[in-house]
């Protein structure tokens, strides 16, 4: 195995190896087996390969004690990762040879694909019913447009009973902005039921079962959430995700909100920004399509000057663009809040409105349905 390129200069060795860690010239030596066998973790297991198995890296808290910084451990990571890369070519190659699928077999697939509703018709009936399992949807917009309401709406509606018409699925939430409010996702779990109990359920069976679930307790219970305070924390959760998920199968969608704030503050290297983003893309997405669930990165908006002035684009620039299947923008529109299919293989551009309403997202009520109401 051979590792090559390592931007680490000889006094970041030195403190590594100081500290008992696996230095970049003794990782140089080590086998394709020892990696896969974990034998690389050092004393005080800075980098396990063990810890999420075979091609899987997680940094482990005592990251902290070692004193190293986030770009040493980012360096670290990244060859750890190279190499594992490497030791796993073959093993990718018999994986594509057997895992040819016909264009029919992808079509039936398709058919049963599930969608994750919004709670606002008018939003669902762009998206094709709704966010779509198996995708990474990227969801964009200026601060208060509401992509966190969006986003807590999505992890309480995944959990809708099959009876219901919904996944009765559970979600994963990663906050790296502390903008996730417990009140708030009981407000819109308590949202979500009010208009569950609404719905004519005489047609449903099993309606008994289903009531005991109506608590918005129980949909608190089944968002599982992880603060990342940093951008290592932000990529070691990420990659922790498959073993995670794996052991939860139940699991319908991963809510990233924002995948922007920490990458968007101290970062001079910007080439490996870059490759730590496009790394953590393709991770998402092979987690979509393994376990047929949906993805939902939650993005800021950035100003970028183009044919003579300043426009309004989503960060982590044009690379970046290229890593999710969906795009959608939220913007304002007057007084009113729209959502606009920016990017899609399989949807048409269009643009629907939404309110965020004290029970979360909804459809923008007309005059003309508010009167009818009255
Ligand atoms: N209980 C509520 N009732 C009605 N509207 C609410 C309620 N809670 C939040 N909102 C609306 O949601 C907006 C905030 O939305 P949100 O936090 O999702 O924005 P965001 O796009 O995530 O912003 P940022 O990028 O700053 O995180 C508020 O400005 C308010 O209009």
């Amino acid at each position: 195995m051979e590792v090559s390129g390592l931007p680490l200069s000889p006094s970041q060795r030195a403190k590594l190896a100081s500290a008992g860690y696996t230095t970049l010239s003794s990782l140089s030596a080590v086998s394709s087996q020892q990696l896969a066998r974990g034998t690389l973790a050092t004393t005080r297991h800075f980098i396990n390969p063990s810890f999420l198995g075979f091609h899987r890296f997680q940094f482990l808290p005592a990251r902290a004690d070692l004193n190293v910084s986030n770009e040493e451990a980012l360096v670290i990571l990244n060859v750890v990762m190279r190499s594992s890369r490497f030791s796993g070519s073959d093993r990718a190659g018999a994986c594509i040879v057997a895992g040819a699928q016909s264009a029919w077999d992808m079509l039936c697939e398709e058919e049963h694909n599930k969608h994750i509703t919004t709670s606002c018709g008018d939003l669902d009936k762009i998206l094709g019913g709704g966010i779509s399992c198996k995708e990474v949807t990227e969801i964009g917009g200026i601060p208060g447009i509401g992509k966190t309401q969006l986003g807590i709406q999505l992890a309480i509606n995944v959990q809708i009973p099959v009876g219901y018409g919904g996944l009765g699925g559970k979600a994963i939430y990663i906050d790296t902005e502390g903008s996730f409010m417990v009140e708030r996702v009981f407000q819109v779990a308590e949202g979500c039921i009010e208009d569950m109990l609404r719905l004519n359920v005489s047609q449903f069976k099993n309606l008994e079962t289903h009531k005991e679930k109506m608590h918005p307790n129980t949909f608190l219970a089944n968002i599982f959430y992880f603060r990342a305070c940093s951008y290592t924390e932000q990529i070691a959760v990420i990659n922790h995700l498959e073993k995670f998920v794996s052991e939860h199968k139940d699991v319908r969608i991963v809510v990233i909100d924002s995948v922007t704030f920490h990458f968007r503050q101290d970062f001079d290297d910007m080439a490996l920004r870059t490759r730590l983003l496009s790394g953590m893309a393709s991770k998402l997405m092979k987690l979509a399509k393994q376990f047929s669930l949906a993805v939902v990165i939650l993005n800021q908006v950035t100003m970028k000057f183009t044919d003579g002035s300043f426009q309004l684009t989503l960060a982590l620039g044009d690379s970046w663009s290229h890593a999710c299947t969906n795009r959608v923008i939220l913007y304002w529109n007057g007084n009113e809040r729209h959502a606009y299919i920016d990017k899609s293989p399989s949807l048409r551009s269009q643009s629907a409105p939404y309110a965020v309403t004290s029970k979360g997202i909804r459809d923008v009520v007309s005059n003309c349905k508010r009167i009818r109401m009255m």
